[in-house]
C-alpha cells in the first residue's frame, strides 16, 4: 500500500505503508546511527517524534533482545528499505511485524537523505504520515504548523517504583522514560537502583536516605515538566550527589535558573564527539536530543560547563559548583552507540563514596 510522508513546508515523499496504517502527525527527526535501530525504536526519549533512521537498510537482524524499554515509542518511522529477510542467531521477528503490533506507523522506500537534507537546511518540522491517496495538501499544513508535542514524560513513565537488587550503593532513579542501561549500567557496578515514577516527590526519595540520586534521559521540552523541576531543585538543595543525563541534565539546569532552547535539528546518533573541558580529551558519544542548555544563561556560580560538542560548540555537560552533582546531555549509557563515556558511571559511584 502506498503511504505519504507531507511536511509542514509542503514538501511531500511517496513510498510503501510499514507496520500500521493508521495517520499520524508528528514532529520528524532524523537518526544517523548505523547499527542500534532496535534501542532507537524502544528509547522513550522518542514519544512525541517521528524518526527518520539515514541508514539505507534498516531491520537486517529483524528484532532480537537489545531493547531499552518494553516497548517501540516513536509515533511513526521512516526508512529508505526495510529489510524482508532478517537474519540474526537471535533473530525473532521483523521490524514490520513489530511495527504492526505496537501500531505505529510508518513509511519506507524513500530518499531518507533528501528528507534528512531538508530537515537539517530548514530545521526540525512537523509532518504528517498517512496512506489516504486523497490527502488535502490545503488542509493539512495549517494542522501541522499548529501541532505541539506538549508534555510526554507522563506517557513513558514507569507507574510503580520497582528495585534491581545489589549489594553496592543505594540509588534513587527519577524515571522520566529511562532507557533500561541507566539503571543495569549501575547495577552492572553493584548498585542497588530503585526506579521511581516521575512524579515522585523529593522528600519521598529523601526519605530512603539513598546514596545518590540519578535523573534519566525522557521525551519532550524540558520545559513542560514544571512540577517536576520543582522537585528537582528540592533534590538539588539536599546535599545528595546527583548525576544526570539528558533530559535530566537540562531539569537540573533549569531548576537552578538556567534556559534551554531548542536546537534547530538536533543531535541524534552514535557519533557525536564531546569535548571534556578539564582534560580536552574527546569521547565519541551516544546522542538523542532536540533541546540544549544555554550556555549564556548559567550562573559561573552554581554551574560550569563541563563538556562542549566539538561540532557545533553547544553545551554537553555541567559540573555544580560546591555540590556533588555533574549532568551530561550525551548518552553514557550508549545503547546504541559507543561506549567510550561508559566511565562517568564508575565517576557517579567514587562521588557516592
Ligand atoms: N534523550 C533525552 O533525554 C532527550 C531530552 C529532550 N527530550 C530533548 O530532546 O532534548
Amino acid at each position: 500500500m502506498k503511504a505519504f510522508l507531507i511536511l509542514e513546508d509542503g514538501n511531500v515523499f511517496t513510498g510503501t505503508s510499514i507496520g500500521s496504517t493508521r495517520e499520524v502527525i508528528s514532529e520528524i527527526v532524523f537518526n544517523t546511527s548505523m547499527t542500534g535501530y532496535l534501542e532507537v525504536l524502544t528509547d522513550p526519549s522518542y514519544a512525541g517524534q517521528a524518526v527518520v533512521m539515514t541508514y539505507p537498510l534498516i531491520g537486517n537482524y529483524g528484532i532480537t533482545p537489545d531493547m531499552e524499554s518494553a516497548k517501540p515509542w516513536p509515533d511513526g518511522y521512516i526508512v529508505r528499505e526495510l529489510s524482508r529477510m532478517p537474519s540474526n542467531f537471535r533473530c525473532e521477528g521483523t521490524i514490520q511485524d513489530f511495527l504492526t503490533k505496537n501500531d505505529i506507523p510508518g513509511i519506507a522506500g524513500i530518499d531518507t537523505r533528501a528528507l534528512t537534507k531538508i530537515l537539517r537546511e530548514k530545521g526540525t518540522m512537523n509532518g504528517m504520515i498517512t496512506t489516504n491517496e486523497n490527502y488535502n495538501i490545503e488542509e493539512i499544513i495549517p494542522k501541522l504548523k499548529a501541532y505541539t508535542t506538549g508534555n510526554v514524560v507522563d506517557k513513558v513513565t514507569c507507574e510503580e517504583k520497582r528495585v534491581l537488587s545489589g549489594a553496592g550503593k543505594r540509588v534513587a532513579l527519577m524515571d522520566f522514560g529511562a532507557k533500561n542501561n541507566i539503571a543495569q549500567s549501575l547495577n552492572n557496578r553493584g548498585c542497588e537502583v530503585t526506579i521511581y515514577p516521575a512524579h515522585t516527590t523529593a522528600e519521598e526519595i529523601l526519605s530512603t536516605n539513598p546514596d545518590g540520586i540519578m535523573l534519566s534521559n525522557g521525551p519532550g521540552d524540558p520545559k513542560e515538566c514544571t512540577d517536576i523541576i520543582k522537585e528537582i531543585r528540592k533534590l538539588y538543595e539536599s546535599d545528595t550527589p546527583i548525576f544526570a543525563i539528558c533530559l535530566g541534565h537540562q531539569l537540573m539546569a533549569l531548576a537552578t535558573g538556567a534556559d534551554t532552547h531548542k536546537m534547530k535539528y538536533g543531535h541524534r546518533g552514535g557519533n557525536h564527539p564531546v569535548k571534556d573541558l578539564k582534560t580536552n580529551r574527546v569521547y565519541i558519544s551516544s546522542q538523542n536530543h532536540g533541546y540544549v542548555v544555554d550556555t549564556d544563561t548559567l550562573d559561573p556560580n552554581i554551574a560550569k560547563p563541563a563538556f562542549v560538542n566539538v561540532n557545533d560548540g553547544t553545551n554537553e555537560g555541567l559540573e555544580y559548583v560546591g555540590k556533588n552533582i555533574f549532568t551530561v546531555q550525551f548518552h553514557p549509557e550508549a545503547c546504541p552507540g559507543p561506549q567510550d563515556s561508559g566511565y562517568l558511571f564508575d565517576r557517579f559511584i567514587e562521588m557516592m563514596s
